[in-house]
């Protein structure tokens, strides 16, 4: 049998203040499936991201990464098979180098010699930083693009099968991010997508999905929901630029 690399049932999640941020989230994703993840400010992204490294723990339902459920026994494969890319790059990147963090979880699982070279170079090279150049340079004195693609990097060196992205387009300037484009959209993995850039997921995710104060409003084709305004200000969300130009209708020309 066929395992979806990701399925989650009927998830729910209550922060300890209270807050519910997640309510009965039900969803799976294919293999190399690429599916977009949006919702206004607070409505559950990050809260379901970080369930599935085990950032958080399942409070009631399930999530499935490949045919393991997300429990304390089975995090160590679960976090080979996922790369989670975080929000912000500084919270992934801790170590001196860029070299030495693109290689920090690869020698964590006993990676060594030309194995790990060839793989920190190779992720390096994935993401446009040419190893010699900024392998040795100092990871806090990077812009905040040339971090992103180090914190892509390190997820890439583990050879996940499946990638999960928090706001990859946050503070990228648009040469960045359109080469961050390129790359998620030559990546041969499943990836799930979190992101307030419609126009990102647009060209990168056939499907999306809708989350709205913790639920899926929308589970779908991408083109459809950005077609609709309607469900889109419903909740809180904005058409896309490629949607929301008026229709500048032309005009025919009284002498034709
Ligand atoms: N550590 C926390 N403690 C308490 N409540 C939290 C915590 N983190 C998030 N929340 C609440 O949970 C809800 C969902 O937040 P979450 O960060 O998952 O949303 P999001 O869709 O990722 O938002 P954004 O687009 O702003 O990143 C919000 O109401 C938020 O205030």
């Amino acid at each position: 049998m066929h395992h979806n690399p990701i399925t989650i049932y009927n998830l729910s999640y209550c922060y300890p203040d209270g807050i519910k941020a997640l309510n009965s989230v039900s969803l799976s994703i294919r293999a190399t499936e690429r599916v977009a993840l949006v919702g206004a400010n607070g409505s559950g992204k990050s809260t379901l991201l970080m369930h599935f490294n085990g950032l958080i723990a399942p409070q009631v339902g399930e999530v499935i990464v490949g045919e393991l459920s997300v429990e304390p026994r089975n995090l160590k494969q679960i976090r080979n098979f996922v790369g989670l890319v975080f929000q912000n790059p500084d919270d992934q990147i801790f170590m001196p180098t860029v070299w030495e963090d693109v290689a920090f979880g690869l020698l964590n699982q006993g990676i060594r010699g030309a194995e790990l070279d060839h793989r920190v170079a190779h992720a390096l090279k994935s993401v446009e930083l040419e190893p010699d150049l900024y392998g040795a340079r100092n990871a806090t004195g990077l812009s905040g693009g040339e971090k992103k693609r180090v914190a892509i990097a390190g997820v890439l060196a583990m050879q996940p099968q499946v990638l999960v992205l928090d706001e990859p387009s946050a503070q990228l300037d648009p040469r960045s991010r359109r080469r961050l484009i390129e790359l998620l959209d030559a990546l041969p993995l499943t990836q799930l997508i979190a992101t307030h850039d419609l126009d990102l997921a647009v060209e990168l995710c056939d499907r999306t999905i809708v989350l709205s104060e913790g639920q899926v409003v929308y589970d779908g084709d991408t083109h459809r929901v950005m077609s609709d305004p309607e469900l889109l200000e419903r909740h809180a969300l904005e058409s896309p630029l490629s949607y929301s130009r008026p229709y500048c209708q032309i005009e025919h020309s009284p002498l034709v």
